[in-house]
């Protein structure tokens, strides 16, 4: 579904500010994996994310979707089948909307035919129900600014626009590194719920290592702009976050953030 090829992409080459973010990176993922990622700062973990949803363009190698060459693709065309969630709760939903106006933009981004702007009463049927799945009582606040909700809530609200449409891949860019405990693990059960749900190819950068091991089918270690260590699913069955936090330690210089978290 998702295969990246040999994709490289360096800062400001030539200058003295020159960053290789990304060195020869080889990443295959099939139709419904999910895949998470961790690694030190400066991996080149979101610049990853960015080259799959066409914020950046490699110096060299390719990304193909589904057998489809997309390298040079632009993003606004990608849109339709990409998700994306950010560690901001504030970056994917607009606060002086409401909840249905901002799930009404997000529908079209996934059906741009023969759908007027507004919010018609069996789209508004659909979204209630969407809400309904979180559990978090937003189906009865459709008309409530986005802004009012907590940063969980919102966060919430973001996965499921950001997924609702239908899109192929979800780009999850520490997406519950901004939430208290609580709100982070119910925004981490409703991805697995959501991904598992509607089978999406799914890459979660995260730098929590109890939430690496734990979700997913799969783990990538990112450092220095490479993959370094990859797990399948009984490899990372047998890990522990201290043993990851050991394969850090291995990596000579690799500052890992002082947000990684045991447990
Ligand atoms: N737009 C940009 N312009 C210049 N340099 C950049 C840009 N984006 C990323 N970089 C550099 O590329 C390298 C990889 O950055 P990236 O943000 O992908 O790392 P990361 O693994 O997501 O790090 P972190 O965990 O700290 O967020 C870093 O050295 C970073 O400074």
């Amino acid at each position: 579904m998702l295969e990246i090829h040999d994709v490289s992409k360096t800062f400001f080459p030539g200058t003295v500010n020159e960053r290789r973010a990304l060195r020869g990176i080889d990443l295959r993922l099939a139709e419904g994996d999910f895949v998470t990622v961790i690694g030190s700062n400066g991996a080149g973990k979101s610049t990853i994310l960015n080259t799959i949803a066409g914020k950046l363009t490699p110096d060299s190698g390719t990304v193909s979707v589904g057998g489809r060459d997309v390298t040079r693709m632009p993003d606004h065309r990608r849109a339709s089948w990409i998700g994306r969630v950010f560690q901001d709760p504030t970056a994917g939903t607009a606060p002086s909307l409401s909840i249905e106006e901002n799930m009404a933009l997000a529908w079209r981004r996934g059906h741009t035919r023969g759908l007027s702007r507004g919010v018609t009463a069996s789209r508004r049927a659909v979204f209630r129900e969407e809400l309904t799945k979180l559990e978090l009582g937003l189906e009865d606040r459709l008309t409530s600014k986005v802004g009012l909700l907590s940063g969980g809530q919102r966060q919430a609200l973001s996965l499921l626009m950001a997924t609702f449409s239908g899109p192929k891949i979800l780009l999850l860019d520490e997406h519950t590194a901004a939430l208290d405990p609580s709100r982070a693990e119910l925004v981490t059960r409703l991805t697995r719920q959501v991904v598992a749900e509607r089978s999406l190819t799914t890459l979660m950068v995260t730098h929590n290592m109890s939430q690496a091991l734990e979700v997913g089918d799969r783990l990538i270690m990112m450092h220095d702009g490479q993959v370094i260590l990859e797990l399948d699913a009984a490899q990372k069955a047998r890990m522990t976050p201290a043993d990851l936090l050991a394969e850090f330690g291995k990596i000579k210089g690799a500052v890992v953030d002082d947000k990684t978290m045991l447990s």
